[in-house]
């Protein structure tokens, strides 16, 4: 079984992949955050900068393409044979409005038509760079959902990457454990599972349901506990010593990265709307990281939060 760490905007750039790689182990590849070409071809600064091997080194990262646009997508993909990658993923799922309504991400699983157009030209076009999709199991709803599965097997697909929710689902409601049943049985290519992997139960439950399972991926579950995959694999529980070296250099990754200390700040605070799960009775902390006005104030929450331990009592 491999583990993949799920791309996840704004959070997972190569600040934190660095950080993370260089401490907890266990993690297959790390999947980037997605680019979105332009039919100028130009790339944002926070792209490049994330897809940039220098700032990549020695960590398996995977790019990935948000885009309807299979010339843009051809493109993309030659540029990042350029730069030496082997891999890339498309993006078939972001359900985001701002997305969806542009007919793009989750949004082209409604019209098969388009979509086999989109796949045929892609795959055609870059023989040799292995394609992997991430995708939903329907936008609206699962009707499609054996088509999907037809039309996906005409393709030398990589990896298929499935988080069981519909688009318009977001992130709400649980998992749809039976439409991805049907990715299980039918679909020829590896199979990834992704989606609500929390803890070390989640974990079994999935290897014990799908035992052919390529993979799985975990997103706001390795936020959350970033030494999950780790502690499964190595049986070593974390400790307070490592997590405050990880948190550490990310902080310092984000220092050096971020013009101003207010928005080191504010991403310090998105991560630990998910990590405080770790510590016990962490209510406290809590409130006074997210009061902190300043990096001072959030070093002072920050040791009480560290002082309230990690509970490591459960099997999480
Ligand atoms: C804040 C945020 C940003 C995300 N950004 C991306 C992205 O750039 N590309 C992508 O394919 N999925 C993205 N996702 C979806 C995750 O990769 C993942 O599929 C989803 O969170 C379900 O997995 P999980 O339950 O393990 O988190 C994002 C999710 C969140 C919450």
């Amino acid at each position: 079984m491999k583990y993949y760490f799920a791309p996840m905007e704004g959070i997972t750039n190569y600040v934190y992949r660095n950080s993370h790689n260089a401490i907890y182990k266990g993690i297959d590849q790390y999947y980037m955050p997605f680019i979105a070409p332009h039919h100028h071809h130009h790339l944002k600064t926070r792209e490049s900068s994330d897809i940039n091997p220098a700032n990549n080194q020695n960590i398996d990262v995977v790019p990935q393409i948000l885009s309807k646009n299979a010339e843009d997508v051809i493109y993309t993909l030659r540029q990042l044979m350029e730069l030496g990658y082997g891999e890339v993923n498309l993006n078939l799922g972001c359900p985001s409005p701002t997305v969806t309504k542009k007919n793009k991400g989750s949004a082209m699983l409604d019209d098969l038509d388009n979509l086999d157009g989109y796949l045929d030209a892609i795959f055609k076009a870059s023989p040799g760079l292995k394609i992997s999709l991430k995708k939903r199991i329907g936008y609206q709803d699962t009707s499609k959902l054996n088509a999907l599965i037809s039309l996906y097997n005409k393709y030398p697909i990589d990896k298929l990457i499935v988080h069981p929710r519909t688009g318009i689902q977001m992130y709400k409601g649980s998992v749809d454990l039976a439409a991805f049943d049907a990715f299980y049985k039918d679909i020829k290519a590896p199979l990834v599972y992704n989606g609500d992997i929390k803890t070390i139960a989640d974990i079994k439950a999935i290897e014990q349901k799908y035992p052919k399972l390529e993979g799985m991926m975990l997103g706001r579950g390795l936020i959350a506990r970033p030494y999950l995959i780790d502690e499964y694999t190595t049986g070593q529980n974390e400790t307070l010593e490592r997590f405050e070296r990880f948190i550490e250099s990310l902080e310092e990754g984000l220092r050096e990265t971020l013009k101003y200390d207010k928005d080191v700040l504010f991403k310090l605070k998105e991560l630990w709307a998910h990590m405080y799960i770790m510590f016990d009775h962490s209510k406290k902390p809590l409130k006074h990281l997210r009061k902190a006005q300043n990096l001072e104030d959030y070093h002072k929450a920050l040791d009480e939060m560290l002082e309230c331990g990690i509970n490591n009592s459960e099997e999480i």
